[in-house]
């Protein structure tokens, strides 16, 4: 469970927790302000003049304990706090009275003066927008070159879902307790986080049992278990055997990316299906991948009734209408398990419900009703297909994905910078991996073929999407600047070695 992030109500259900087992609050804080210190030191550790801002609740008191602790290793700290000692209550009034002096009005504070600025004041608590004068000094904090490192979240960051509250820090390091929370990596708090730090302060994981997170930071820890690697005495179709069905001649190129994709992804075999105007111009450019003829849903379906052929990517060039329908009942009537994506999703714009339906009956075929369907929109073709959902403003990222997880009873991989990929039963995966330089031409096309890939290969449908995602989104950082569709299968071998070096 390394890889659960926890809500903010989830967080205090684990603060409450270990203190009823017994570890007072003030101590809790003591650690987090210790974390806090330990985190200052090891980046900043030349910053003379530090200025705390505390706020109003246990944001604040960590900041006020993390200033006394600083002021005793003999930095010069400043506290510019929204309420004196004296009107704080709990941990956080045990703190600030604890520390030497009262601190000064926040007013006063001008971030020019200080080479580091500590920044506590609101962190789980945010409750409504920033205004008035905290939003102005937030404004101006934000404006000035100093480094900022903010306690648990940037002030103004929603640690559910990611959203800016009116106006929020933009941090240089951010330090938060026990477990990251929704609002580090989604957007756009991760853009406001910098570096994060997640710092123990005595939280026992078996807390973890009894709050059951079911939002998770996508890392191996969370599919590693399901890919498996060639065995030694194996043979090619116990890899599985990943079919890409092919647009026409002149749409061709983005299912033979998802083909190599999945090949250099580890499906055993991979085989493009064209229709005949395109045969020649697949053939030309195909060499390990196989191709075969393919022009209607009979075509298909008697394909398909080869049971070693296990995973489809239908929709990358394929074109948007009723062939595109007619497959994806055809595969789902199989089998095989099908990642829709492109303008196979488009293609179900006028009537999702159709779609789903056909999802929940494959599902329903399936051991414990798994899903049988991966769906790979980005915001454009995710609003076709669940238009109020999409709607939904003040809904969190994985919260929408998983409502349309459920209702389309698939796996909904809804692409972004902060990829989130989401089951019917509830679990979600906000992605930790990728460069803006996957917003390019033909990427998607890569990452519908990875996710074949590891279907092809045996592993659960949800596993299956976010070690693909994982994947897909290491490559663009191993390759780095100038990536482009091609360049993403090509770095998969050293994305495996990485993986296999834990
Ligand atoms: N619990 C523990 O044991 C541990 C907790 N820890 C720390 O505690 C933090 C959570 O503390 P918290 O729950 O007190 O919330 P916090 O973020 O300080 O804010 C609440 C205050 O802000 C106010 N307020 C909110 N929004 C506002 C706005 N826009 N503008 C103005 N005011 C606004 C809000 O007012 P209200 O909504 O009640 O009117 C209330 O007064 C957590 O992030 C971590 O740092 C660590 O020490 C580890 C142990
Ligand atoms: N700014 C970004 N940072 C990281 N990843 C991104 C960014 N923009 C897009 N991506 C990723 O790039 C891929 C683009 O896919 P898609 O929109 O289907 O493009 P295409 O249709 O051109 O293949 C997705 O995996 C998406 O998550
Ligand atoms: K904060």
């Amino acid at each position: 469970m390394s890889a659960a992030l926890l809500t903010p109500a989830e967080m205090a259900r684990a603060d409450a927790l270990t203190i009823a087992a017994g570890t007072p609050g003030i101590l809790l804080m003591e650690r987090a302000a210790a974390a806090i210190v330990e985190a200052i030191e090891a980046a900043f550790p030349d910053a003379v003049r530090v200025a705390c801002l505390a706020g109003p609740g246990n944001n604040g008191g960590d900041a006020w304990a993390a200033a006394a602790i600083l002021q005793r290793r003999g930095r010069a700290v400043a506290v510019f706090r929204l309420q004196p000692p004296e009107k704080l209550s709990g941990d956080a009034a045990i703190a600030a009275q604890a520390f030497g002096n009262e601190g000064a009005p926040l007013a006063a504070f001008r971030p020019e003066a200080f080479d580091l600025v500590v920044d506590g004041l609101f962190g789980a608590g945010l409750s409504r927008a920033l205004e008035g004068e905290v939003a102005g000094m937030v404004d101006r904090l934000n404006a000035d070159p100093v480094p900022v490192l903010s306690i648990d979240l940037p002030s103004g960051i929603s640690g559910l879902t990611g959203e800016r509250l009116g106006m929020a820090v933009t941090a240089t390091a951010t330090v938060t307790f026990f477990r990251a929370k929704p609002g580090h990596w989604l957007e756009p708090g991760r853009s406001h986080c910098g570096s994060v730090t997640v710092a123990d302060i005595g939280i026992a994981p078996v807390v973890l049992d009894a709050i059951g997170p079911r939002t998770f930071a996508n890392e191996p820890a969370l599919w590693r278990d399901q890919l498996r690697t060639p065995a030694d005495a194996g043979h090619k179709y116990d890899r599985g055997h990943a079919v890409v069905v092919s647009g026409g001649a002149a749409q061709t190129g983005a299912a033979r990316l998802a083909a190599t994709a999945a090949l250099r992804g580890g499906a055993g075999l991979v085989t493009v299906l064209s229709p005949s105007s395109a045969v020649l111009v697949n053939a030309t450019h195909l060499t390990a991948v196989m191709l075969k003829r393919c022009d209607d849903r009979a075509t298909l379906t008697e394909l398909l009734g080869d049971r070693r052929l296990n995973a489809l990517v239908l929709g990358p060039g394929f074109g948007v209408g009723a062939q595109a329908r007619d497959y994806a009942e055809a595969v789902l009537a199989s089998e095989a398990r099908l990642v829709l994506d492109a303008d196979g999703i488009t293609s179900f714009a006028e009537d999702p419900a159709a779609l789903f339906a056909l999802a929940a009956q494959a599902a329903d075929r399936r051991t414990k009703g798994e899903a049988a369907m991966v769906l790979t929109p980005h915001a454009g073709e995710f609003k076709r297909l669940f238009p109020d959902l999409a709607a939904a403003d003040a809904m969190a990222k994985p919260e929408t994905a998983r409502q349309a997880a459920a209702r389309a009873r698939s796996i909904v991989l809804l692409k972004g910078r902060d990829t989130v990929i989401a089951a019917p039963d509830g679990r979600a995966a906000i992605n930790t991996t990728g460069t803006p330089w996957l917003a390019t031409a033909g990427s998607g096309d890569v990452l519908s073929g990875l996710v074949a890939a590891a279907l092809a290969q045996g592993a659960a449908t949800f596993e299956a999407a976010c070690a693909a995602v994982w994947m897909h989104g290491k490559a663009a950082e191993m390759f780095g600047p100038g990536l482009i569709a091609e360049d993403l299968p090509a770095m998969l071998p050293k994305v495996f070695a990485r993986l296999a070096a834990g």
